[in-house]
């Protein structure tokens, strides 16, 4: 399914983007069901979670997900969780039995993708996922081998973008989600997003660099 843009200046993107997440929520609870919501980290998502914390929707109805995040402790500046917390969680005091964090804290990298991966709901009801100016969401970047899992739905990831160590959904999961937001801000984007919506193969994700992190992790982790 091909993405629709919707373009909006800079200063009105974190109203369009609650405006957007709310309608999907609040539609997707209108049976009385609940509805999952799955968060990307980064700089982009703060101010549109900021103002959806703002948004009259059936909060007691949602439990929220991770698209990724960084294998660092959960009060740790690096932190998706921390992000989400600080913007959305405390402001609307959700209580921790509808937060399904990733356990970026845990040493066992591999087990806490594969315990993430039971917490799951079969599909997703509405993703919120950001995009790097190479490119990548979530934490799959173009030219690396997590883009092409098939069979799993939590992958462990080393990434060009720092810091290394991430844990992340793959495409098969956000693919197969109802709704999906995809949060893109800056000039230095323009070029990625117009190769993606002309449905371009994206260069690989400064390979090198990931090499680079690779071999930091691989040092990190033999301490
Ligand atoms: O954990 C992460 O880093 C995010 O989930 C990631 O996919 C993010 O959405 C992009 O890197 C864009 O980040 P910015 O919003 O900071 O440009």
């Amino acid at each position: 399914m091909r993405p629709t843009p919707i373009v909006v200046e800079k200063e009105a993107l974190a109203e369009a983007g609650a405006d957007w997440v709310a309608r999907q929520l609040v539609e997707a609870v209108a049976g009385g069901q609940r509805v999952s919501l799955a968060l990307s980290g980064g700089s982009t998502p703060g101010p549109v979670y900021r103002e959806l914390a703002k948004r009259d929707v059936p909060w007691a109805l949602v439990d929220f997900y991770f698209v990724d995040e960084r294998f660092v402790p959960p009060d740790h500046p690096e932190s998706n969780y921390l992000l989400a917390e600080e913007a959305l969680f405390k402001p609307l005091g959700v209580p921790p039995h509808q937060i399904f964090r990733m356990q970026g804290e845990r040493a066992d990298r591999e087990q806490a993708a594969r315990d993430y991966e039971q917490l799951l709901p079969p599909e997703l009801d509405v993703v919120v996922l950001g995009m790097g100016e190479d490119g990548h969401t979530a934490s799959l970047f173009p030219g690396h081998e997590a883009l092409q899992e098939k069979e799993r739905r939590v992958l462990t990831v080393v990434g060009p973008k720092p810091p290394p160590w991430r844990m992340t959904l793959t495409l098969p999961v956000l693919q197969s989600a109802h709704q999906v937001l995809g949060l893109v801000s800056g000039a230095g984007k323009r070029d990625m997003v117009r190769r993606m919506l002309a449905g371009e193969d994206l260069p690989a994700a400064k390979v090198e660099h990931a090499q680079w992190m690779m071999d930091r992790a691989a040092a990190d982790q033999d301490k």
